[in-house]
């Protein structure tokens, strides 16, 4: 799907997209909880409905009631012998511990990018936890037999946190449920963890389902306590955040192009991306930061210095805000993009390239030269959802039309951002014939 982008103003209110961060968590949370769990604001991205099927697959029931989710689940019983991860990192990294729970030999695979993915974390832990695995030589397929039985290990947290997420929900469901600790600890070591905040996620989420909660030591160790095994939970409810990944999209769009009010982020968030607030202010911006909404204008965009180690999918937003920032901006952390849904640091530096927007990959630096106008032209996503909403921003301040090719990658995680562009003002072809109806 080719979209087109015109040089557009913005103005008005949005709301944030559902954060598939939270939803998958939810999802996860609520399949090894047990018993009901009643899911508010649910997403519907492609990342979502695949954490969807899988718990389905894996013997928890879904019902739709109006804009809720049901789940009741009676622990991890798979009812396939496969499950499809689809394009998603965080599905096939948490929900392949959990899978192992099971004494059924399962099978992981999955499409698109994910297919060349590094898995062989799980090769060389799952066999510590009495786990049989084996992969297509650390990439998928992969199938896993359990029950994993917790023990105290030591993980190497530098590539991705979503191994350690995926752990510490096994481990939780596997202490509430078979008291296996009872009367002792079971501690994971991790060292050199990355992208800290996905895991402070990962315990609200877990706390909010009422899972035995690790104490966090230091992002360093995380120690269960024993306890008696719990046969009967009470129901519960969970509110899926508002998406600070997606809509920093939105708030840079608004820096550049606005002014506008996105609302549904909250500041009290444990997501990583709300960090996006700091290289707002930095860039001298006109940001304000109130409980219920944020609202957003251009200022004299100027250069700035950020390190997204801990908050690695901001780099597509800041990059186009700083294409419109005058001078060089420089963000550390370009080593935690080679093994995402594309090379990020490379295809940042290609796509902006044909913009006319210099970007330089030094070691772990990248430095973006900005603020001397930008071409509209024809980009690719490179089938990479925040490669192609990174464009369409750019897009709204170039000096001529700009075409998306393979713009259908947003799908991923914002399946409504080039409809929620179109709502604030922006001049965006997908393509799609809209029916109108007259009330
Ligand atoms: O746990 C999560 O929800 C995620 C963690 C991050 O991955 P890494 O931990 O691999 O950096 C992030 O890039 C990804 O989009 C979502
Ligand atoms: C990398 C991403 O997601 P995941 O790793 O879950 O596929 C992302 O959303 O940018």
């Amino acid at each position: 799907m080719k979209v087109t982008i015109q040089p557009s103003g913005l103005s008005g209110n949005i709301q944030a997209a559902a954060s598939k961060s939270s939803m998958q968590r939810a999802c996860a949370a609520a399949l090894v909880a047990k018993g009901e769990s009643t899911i508010y604001n649910p997403g519907h991205s492609n990342d979502d409905k695949a954490a969807l099927d899988i718990i389905k697959r894996l013997g928890a029931e879904v019902s739709e009631q109006g804009d809720t989710l049901v789940i009741t689940s009676n622990g991890v019983k798979p009812v396939a012998p496969e499950i499809n991860c689809g394009e998603s990192g965080l599905s096939i990294r948490m929900f392949t511990p959990l899978v192992a729970l099971s004494k059924e030999k399962v099978t992981i695979t999955g499409e698109g990018s994910l297919v060349t993915r590094p898995m062989n974390f799980f090769d060389e832990i799952l066999p510590q936890l009495a786990v049989n695995i084996t992969s297509n030589e650390g990439k998928l397929p992969m199938a896993v037999q359990g029950p994993l039985v917790p023990a105290n290990i030591e993980v190497d947290g530098s590539l991705s946190s979503q191994f350690l997420t995926g752990l510490l929900l096994a481990y939780a469901a596997s202490v509430q449920q078979t008291g296996a600790t009872v009367n002792e600890t079971v501690t994971i070591t991790v060292n050199d963890l990355k992208s800290k905040p996905y895991i402070d996620l990962t315990l609200d989420v877990m706390q909010q389902f009422g899972l035995p909660v690790p104490e966090n030591k230091d992002h360093r160790e995380f120690v269960f306590s024993g306890q008696e095994p719990v046969t009967q939970t009470a129901a519960r409810s969970y509110t899926v955040e508002g998406d600070w990944s997606g809509g920093a999209f939105l708030l840079v769009a608004g820096a550049i192009a606005g002014p506008i009010t996105v609302r549904g982020l909250s500041p009290v968030s444990t997501q990583a991306d709300k960090a996006i607030l700091q290289a707002l202010i930095d860039c001298n911006s006109g940001i304000a930061i109130e409980a219920k909404q944020i609202v957003i204008h251009p200022g004299k965009l100027k250069a700035f210095a950020f390190d997204a180690t801990d908050c690695p999918d901001l780099f597509p937003p800041l990059v186009a805000l700083a294409a419109y920032c005058e001078g060089e901006t420089t963000i550390k952390g370009v080593s935690r993009l080679a093994h995402k849904e594309s090379n990020r640091g490379i295809t940042l530096q290609q796509e902006f390239g044909k913009m006319g927007i210099q970007v330089e990959l030094k070691d772990d630096i990248m430095v973006i030269h900005g603020g001397k106008g930008l071409k509209g032209v024809v980009v690719h996503s490179h089938h990479d959802h925040r490669i192609a909403m990174a464009c369409a921003v750019a897009a709204l301040k170039a000096n001529g039309e700009t075409i998306i090719e393979e713009a259908d990658a947003i799908n991923k995680s914002y399946p409504d951002f080039y409809e929620h562009l179109q709502q604030l003002g922006a001049v965006v072809d997908t393509g799609e014939k809209k029916i109108k109806f007259i009330e």
